[in-house]
């Protein structure tokens, strides 16, 4: 495939560039566009009808994958879809985590913890899709519980029950591609800022991929050896075209 990618290290320098005094974007910012970066993906990918199922499973995980999860849900409600959260393990690294949640309360968006019974929203009768929002860039293997068994019971209705995953699929390795015996073969895979290396691992028949997280200009993205990628208007992804 001939799209640019950047390796994980250099992905965690953009991303503290970003965030760095001089740049001076907030982590809060960042999760936002790319959280709606994925839900508009999933409306492009599964469109919103009233005639047919809407609910979408929401899996986050304990880092910022994990909080732009939680951001792509409350949009996929926005757009009309009934998403159903589960966040077996919550992040206490700062308090806006917290306040995530809250808004989901707010948009009456269930959040399951560990305790509870995700496992009956795997049902692809009654769910659309799957969000796999579990880990990004920092998954460094073996994964560790309860995150194992996660991916275990989905990898095992991945084939009826497509899945988006946000950034990188769950259980790859950032540079290296499917690493976990049980990871995750998503349907939709949204890249956020630039592809990773991983994505070239991807089979483009099997796997719609598209970027997101449309928040660098040129100048900054010629920085990190890419160009921009074609954003048609308004929109927060772009998808690119299998080769
Ligand atoms: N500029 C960008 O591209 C942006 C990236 N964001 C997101 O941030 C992600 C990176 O976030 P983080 O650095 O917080 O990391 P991740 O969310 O990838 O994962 C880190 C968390 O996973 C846990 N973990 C790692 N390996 C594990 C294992 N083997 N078993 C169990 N737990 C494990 C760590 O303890 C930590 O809690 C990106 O992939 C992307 O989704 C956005 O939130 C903001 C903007
Ligand atoms: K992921």
């Amino acid at each position: 495939m001939s799209f640019k990618t950047i390796s994980s290290q250099l992905a965690a320098q953009l991303d503290k560039d970003l965030m760095g005094p001089e740049i001076g974007f907030t982590l809060e910012q960042l999760m936002e566009l790319a959280g709606l970066s994925v839900a508009e993906a999933v409306l492009k990918e599964f469109p919103y009808s009233k005639s047919r199922k809407s609910q979408v499973l929401v899996v986050a995980g304990p880092g910022n994958n994990g909080g732009d999860g939680l951001v792509c849900a409350r949009h996929l409600a926005l757009f009309g879809f009934n998403p159903v959260v589960f966040y077996p393990k919550r992040s206490s690294r700062t308090q806006f985590y917290g306040q995530l949640v809250n808004q989901l309360k707010f948009f009456q968006i269930p959040v399951l913890d560990g305790d509870d019974d995700w496992a009956q929203y795997l049902n692809p009768n009654e769910t659309l899709c799957v969000v796999d929002a579990i880990f990004g860039f920092s998954f460094k293997p073996p994964v560790r519980e309860p995150f194992g068994s996660i991916l275990q019971q989905l990898r095992q209705v991945q084939d009826q029950l497509p899945i988006v995953s946000v950034d990188i699929p769950t259980g790859w390795d950032v540079d290296e591609g499917p690493v976990e015996p049980n990871c995750i073969i998503p349907k939709v895979l949204v890249s956020l800022t630039v592809p990773k290396p991983c994505a070239r691992k991807i089979e483009s028949l099997e796997t719609q991929h598209y970027v997101g997280g449309r928040f660098v200009p040129r100048s900054f993205a010629n920085k990190y050896g890419f160009e921009p990628f074609a954003y048609e208007n308004a929109s927060q992804v772009v998808k690119l075209a299998p080769e």
